[in-house]
């Protein structure tokens, strides 16, 4: 497995030849704060795993001692009278980094150690469609403590994670959640030990890109869609969906894969 370093600076980017892509938030000196030279790279990064048609996971990670705190925090004095406006065009880009990020094909695993805070740490946790998570790891929303309201989508995914009355919970009173707590709550998919932290999300993504591309794309999809649709509107979408892919070669290997009682080799095509 070959490590290709394709985007240096505020956020890390390294493609693999097994088709995992990991983007590593790069600020450790202020808990990957988010500024708005960390979103813009964040978002170029993620625009560019989109562009490759190889990749089939996406590991998601902070260097330094935590995934990311959220808000560059220093920013918030810096700005001084001037922070509306700055955040105007700064949660803009947090929102670009967001939806792009769900609506990635590939899944997102969220590998979580220390705190996980804030519209950009807890934002894009809630965000991810996995979150593994160090057992010493800490999720906090952080917004009402600093006089803001929840974003990243939080108002949104939380709530679809964990059921509105704890959502209500979590983002009105902040309380630090254990990562324990978080896998309680709905928030985390599993807990490691710290120290197979990386270890199990690249387990993890290398299960999902033993699975045909296609079909995990679609069904991430359906269930992003499905959160917010009527049953009424969603079954039609899987219906067409299931049709759609049933005509792929994937499909056709891994029915007769399970016919002939052997593993599939899925190509993504
Ligand atoms: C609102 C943003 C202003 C403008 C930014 C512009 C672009 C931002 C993008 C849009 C943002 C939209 C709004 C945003 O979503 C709103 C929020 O995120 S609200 C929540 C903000 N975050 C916080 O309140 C968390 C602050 N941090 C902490 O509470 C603690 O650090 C911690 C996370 C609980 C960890 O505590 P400790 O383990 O004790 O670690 P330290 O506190 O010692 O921190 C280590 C080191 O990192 C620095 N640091 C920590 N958090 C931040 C941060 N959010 N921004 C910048 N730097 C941070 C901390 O100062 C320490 O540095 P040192 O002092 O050692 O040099």
């Amino acid at each position: 497995m070959t490590d290709e370093l394709i985007a240096s600076g505020p956020v890390l980017l390294e493609l693999d030849s097994d088709g995992v892509a990991r983007l590593r938030l790069n600020r450790p000196d202020a808990a990957n704060g988010m500024n708005m030279d960390l979103l813009q790279a964040l978002h170029a990064a993620i625009m560019r795993v989109h562009g490759e048609p190889g990749v089939r996971a996406v590991i998601l990670s902070g260097e330094g001692p935590h995934f990311c705190a959220g808000g560059d925090v220093r920013d918030f004095a810096s700005k001084g009278e001037g922070l509306p406006d700055y955040l105007r065009e700064a949660t803009a880009w947090l929102q670009i980094a967001v939806s792009s990020l769900v609506q990635l094909k590939p899944p997102v695993i969220a590998a979580v150690h220390g705190f996980a805070a804030g519209g950009g740490g807890f934002g894009l946790a809630c965000a991810a469609d996995f979150v593994v998570a160090a057992d010493s790891a800490k999720f906090m929303s952080g917004a009402v403590r600093v006089g803001m309201a929840p974003d990243a989508g939080t108002t949104v995914t939380l709530s679809r994670l964990v059921g509105l009355r704890r959502a209500m919970d979590i983002l009105l009173t902040n309380p630090t959640l254990t990562a324990a707590e978080a896998l309680d709550a709905g928030l985390a998919t599993k807990v490691v030990p710290g120290e197979v932290l990386h270890d199990e999300a690249l387990a993890l993504a290398r299960t999902l890109t033993a699975l045909p591309p296609q079909a995990l794309a679609a069904t991430k999809r359906l269930l992003w869609r499905g959160t917010g649709a009527s049953l009424e509107a969603q079954l039609p979408e899987e219906a067409r969906t299931v049709s759609e892919l049933s005509g792929t070669a994937d499909a056709r290997e891994g029915l007769a894969a399970v016919i002939e009682r052997r593993p599939a080799h899925f190509t993504g095509t």
